[in-house]
Formats: structure tokens, C-alpha cells, sequence
């Protein structure tokens, strides 16, 4: 088994879709968290100057969602045929263009809740649409069995549940993949026990 060291702040971010992979799977790994006042000194030292970083072995992987298709390939999780793991890329994807479009680094808090307002009010009610639609009354996002898919959304779901608590509420379907995903044993464990933090 290779030693991985996963390298991001204290915060879920976009980490926290690798730790689900990691704790589904049951594969040890080095959760390694900087303080965002070390960052400027360690920034120069990653490829390509963003964190996550995944180093395996001696090899270093980056961008948090190639470093999560890596794991879910490896686990089983990125889907059973190609065509089904093309629907899990799309709907990541999907959901990661949303998440994406918020300004986390914005320095002017008016404008940084401006901006975060206009995207949870007037952009969000469209993609739970689709989302929700495209669930329908299946079990899982894509094909028979859980995907890192559905963790994404769970991931990504919680920070905006967090910006805005009613989110959900009209989407009673993806709600339910939520607590469907946080109901899998190893996951349930992982919400115990990963350090509490806001984002
Ligand atoms: C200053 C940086 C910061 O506050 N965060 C980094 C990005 C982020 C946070 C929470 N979720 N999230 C995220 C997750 C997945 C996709 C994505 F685009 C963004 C918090």
C-alpha cells in the first residue's frame, strides 16, 4: 500500500472530498493541515503553487478533483463502465462549476456577501433543479451504487447549507442522498471525527 500525505488548511474545502475516498475505503493517510500563516513560506515549495496536494510515495498529484478520480479508480468509487463514470465526471463537474464560482479569497466582505447571497438566491434554485431531477427516485446519483458523486454533493452541500441553512428545503431528494451518504458507516465515523470547522 502506498503512504499518502495529503496536504491542505484546516478547513473541508476542497480536501474534504479526498478525506471521504480515504475514510470509505478504510486507507490510512497523513492528513496533514498548514496554518493559512505558513502558507506564503510554503506555497513556493508545491507544483504549480495550489493545495491539495496528494503525494504518493515520491510522486505528487494536484487538483482536488484528478486527486479524487485517482482515489475513487482505485476504490471502486468513480463508476462501473466508462459511460457511467463519464456521468459521474459530468455531475462533479456540475456541482464543482457552482461551488467554484463563489469568491473564497475576496478580501472586501461586502462584496464577498454579495456575491455569495446572489449565488445561493438567484443561481443555486437551477442547479438543485436539475439535480434533483436528474436523481429522481433513484438511490444513488449514478448507476446501483454510491459514487464519489454523490460524496461530492454531500461535501459541497454541507458548506452551503452552512451559507444557507434552508437550501434544501425544496429539494427533498437531494436532502435524502445527504443523509443516505452521511448514514454509510465509515462516513458517519469521518463526520465524528474530522476536526470541526466552519468551511
Ligand atoms: C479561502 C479559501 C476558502 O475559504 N475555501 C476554499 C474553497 C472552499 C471552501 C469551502 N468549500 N470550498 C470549495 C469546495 C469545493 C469546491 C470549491 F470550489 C470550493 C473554503
Amino acid at each position: 500500500m502506498p503512504h499518502y500525505k495529503l496536504t491542505y488548511f484546516n478547513l473541508r474545502g476542497r480536501a474534504e472530498i479526498i478525506r471521504y475516498l480515504f475514510a470509505f475505503s478504510g486507507i490510512k493517510y497523513e492528513d496533514h493541515r498548514i496554518e493559512q500563516a505558513d502558507w506564503p513560506k510554503i506555497k513556493p515549495t508545491i507544483p504549480f503553487g495550489k493545495i491539495p496536494i496528494l503525494e504518493v510515495d515520491g510522486a505528487t498529484l494536484h487538483q482536488s478533483l484528478a486527486i479524487a478520480r485517482y482515489l475513487a479508480k482505485e476504490t471502486g468509487l468513480a463508476g462501473q463502465t466508462p459511460l457511467e463514470q463519464a456521468l459521474v465526471d459530468a455531475i462533479v463537474d456540475t456541482t464543482d462549476d457552482f461551488v467554484s464560482m463563489f469568491p473564497w479569497g475576496e478580501k472586501n466582505q461586502d462584496v464577498k456577501q454579495q456575491i455569495f447571497n446572489d449565488l445561493l438566491t438567484n443561481t443555486a434554485p437551477g442547479l438543485l433543479r436539475d439535480l434533483e431531477s436528474f436523481l429522481g427516485d433513484k438511490k444513488w446519483l449514478v448507476g446501483k451504487t454510491v459514487t464519489w458523486a454523490d460524496f461530492y454533493w454531500d461535501v459541497c452541500s454541507t458548506t452551503l447549507l452552512f451559507l444557507k441553512p434552508d437550501l434544501t428545503d425544496n429539494y427533498p431528494k437531494l436532502l435524502a442522498l445527504k443523509e443516505r451518504v452521511q448514514a454509510l458507516p465509515a462516513i458517519t465515523a469521518w463526520i465524528q471525527q474530522r476536526p470541526k470547522t466552519t468551511l
